[in-house]
């Protein structure tokens, strides 16, 4: 027993976290139930609590990992969650247990399945099994520190070496920290396209699955947690991009290289994941989902109203023109997706889809151009980001966004020999339709950057 319990401790930190999905409100939080390693590495516990916020419409899962120790940990005041009685143990200092190097270690044990994780007996059962995909030696841990930044979920960089060999092998152990009951396709994705030999993804090392009961006590299954290759020294997309148009290079090589990129992994994917028809489901679906992401922009912005026919025109248009199959794609791509990896080009990460859409929808096959048009918008983001930075000329800018989007899209047709400005109807409703989710996006996250879609919806439509 905990004194105060953990959902108590955890109510003002978890507020506080970037990955915290409904900010501005406090939560309330219920113990869905917490996974313990089973032998304690070095003597401090690690234990993956995952705790239901019941105040948000639909409630939402997060997964905190955190550890226990008998004593403060030095240098750690940033990760220290709070302090709490324990009826067996005494006092314990309790940390974010990605932020602890102990903690991220035992997480990578348990992907590796070298640490069994299980849960509370006996009403709230819960599970957790690592599993491997790469034939990693058995590697001594090194260092382990959390990636600063916007991000949806928190990543641990671990640094490994080969103790026969003294070679370092770099790891990047991913937490996921909104769960969802079945497969991530984070995961999935990504590892059939390492598993097919794709060098446009980090190498697969292993996942972590968990078991939790949902809201009707019924026992599911999602993913917890993904490791991997980490590719050092590579800088993002969107960083090299805006060092780009602040010096006034051309984008054309670097787009067009990315269009090609990007055509490669749609077909891998299409090679390696199911592709299905775009029958008149799939169509109604999406055309459907367009329409949702058109009232939520609304309700957040309501100014939008005044276009909300002709966004609906542009909508309409796209249902009855000619559609391609539908596949598996990234789901949320833009410039910080992808790394320059020194001597390997474009590499993709995060497939995890859109975080504001629910998982059911961004696991089926989908339209590839909505990765095109997602990243012609991260294009237009970059433009958008410099002339509200005030660094670059507005004319300046519209000039760089146009060449950028033209050698993108030549790169993409080049290799897929099916160029996306030959489906026009389709192109402009997913570009639209991404403005509409950014707005969504940018008023929960980050106001100051609203007019950035809202300018792109006004471009879209002209
Ligand atoms: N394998 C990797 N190698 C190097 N850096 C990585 C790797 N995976 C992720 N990163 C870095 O971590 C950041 C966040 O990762 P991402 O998968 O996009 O997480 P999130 O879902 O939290 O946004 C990336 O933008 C990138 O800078
Ligand atoms: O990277 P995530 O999976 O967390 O994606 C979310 O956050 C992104 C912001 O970091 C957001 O992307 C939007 O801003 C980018 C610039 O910061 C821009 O390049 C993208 O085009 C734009 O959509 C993304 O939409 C959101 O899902």
């Amino acid at each position: 027993m905990l004194e105060p319990p953990v959902t108590e401790l955890l109510r003002p930190w978890l507020a506080r976290q970037r990955w915290y999905t409904s900010k501005g409100r406090d939560p309330d939080l219920r113990a869905v139930t917490t996974l313990r390693a089973a032998a304690p590495a070095s003597g401090v516990g690690l234990e993956i609590a995952l705790v239901r916020d019941v105040a948000a419409v639909p409630p939402v899962l997060y997964q905190v990992p955190l550890t226990s120790r008998g004593e403060p940990l030095a240098g750690a005041e940033n990760a220290l969650v709070g302090r709490v009685e324990d009826s067996e143990l005494g006092e314990r200092w309790i940390y974010d247990g990605c932020q602890d190097p102990d903690g991220a270690t035992a997480l990578l044990r348990a992907v590796t399945d070298e640490l069994e994780l299980t849960g509370e007996p006996p009403a709230r059962l819960g599970r957790a099994h690592g599993h491997r995909t790469g034939l990693l030696p058995a590697l001594r841990v090194t260092g382990a520190r959390v990636l600063g930044g916007e991000q949806s979920n928190t990543s641990v960089v671990i640094g490994s070496v080969d103790p026969d060999d003294g070679r370092e092998h770099p790891l990047i152990l991913k937490v996921f920290r909104v769960l969802h009951a079945g497969a991530n396709p984070d995961v999935e994705v990504q590892q059939a396209l390492a598993l097919a030999g794709s060098s446009r993804v980090p190498g697969a090392v292993g996942d972590l699955l968990g078991q939790w009961p949902d809201d009707a006590g019924t026992q599911v299954t999602g993913h917890l947690a993904l490791v991997q290759e980490f590719l050092p020294a590579a800088p993002d997309a969107w960083r090299v991009t805006l060092a780009g148009i602040e010096a006034g290079t051309d984008p054309a090589a670097g787009a067009r290289s990315l269009g090609v990129a990007t055509a490669e992994v749609h077909a891998t994917l299409a090679s390696v994941l199911p592709t299905t028809e775009p029958d008149v489901a799939a169509r109604a679906r999406i055309h459907r989902s367009w329409s949702d992401r058109r009232a939520a922009a609304l309700s957040r912005f309501p100014a939008l109203a005044d276009r909300a026919e002709q966004i609906e025109a542009v909508f309409e248009a796209a249902r009855t023109a000619p559609w391609p199959r539908l596949q598996r794609i990234h789901g949320d791509y833009h410039l910080g997706q992808v790394l320059d990896v020194p001597g390997r080009g474009w590499v993709l990460l995060d497939f995890e889809g859109e975080p504001l859409r629910p998982l059911a929808e961004r696991t089926l096959p989908d339209l590839p151009l909505r990765d095109v048009a997602g990243m012609l918008r991260s294009y237009d983001y970059a433009a958008g980001s410099v002339v509200l930075a005030g660094a670059v000329e507005p004319a300046a800018a519209e000039n760089w966004l146009s060449r950028a989007r033209e050698a993108f899209l030549d790169g993409y047709a080049h290799l897929t020999r099916a160029d996306p400005r030959e489906q026009p109807e389709l192109l402009r409703a997913l570009e639209l339709d991404k403005a509409l989710y950014e707005v969504s996006y940018e008023a929960g996250n980050r106001p100051d950057w609203l007019r950035v879609p809202l300018e792109g919806i006004e471009r879209i439509l002209r």
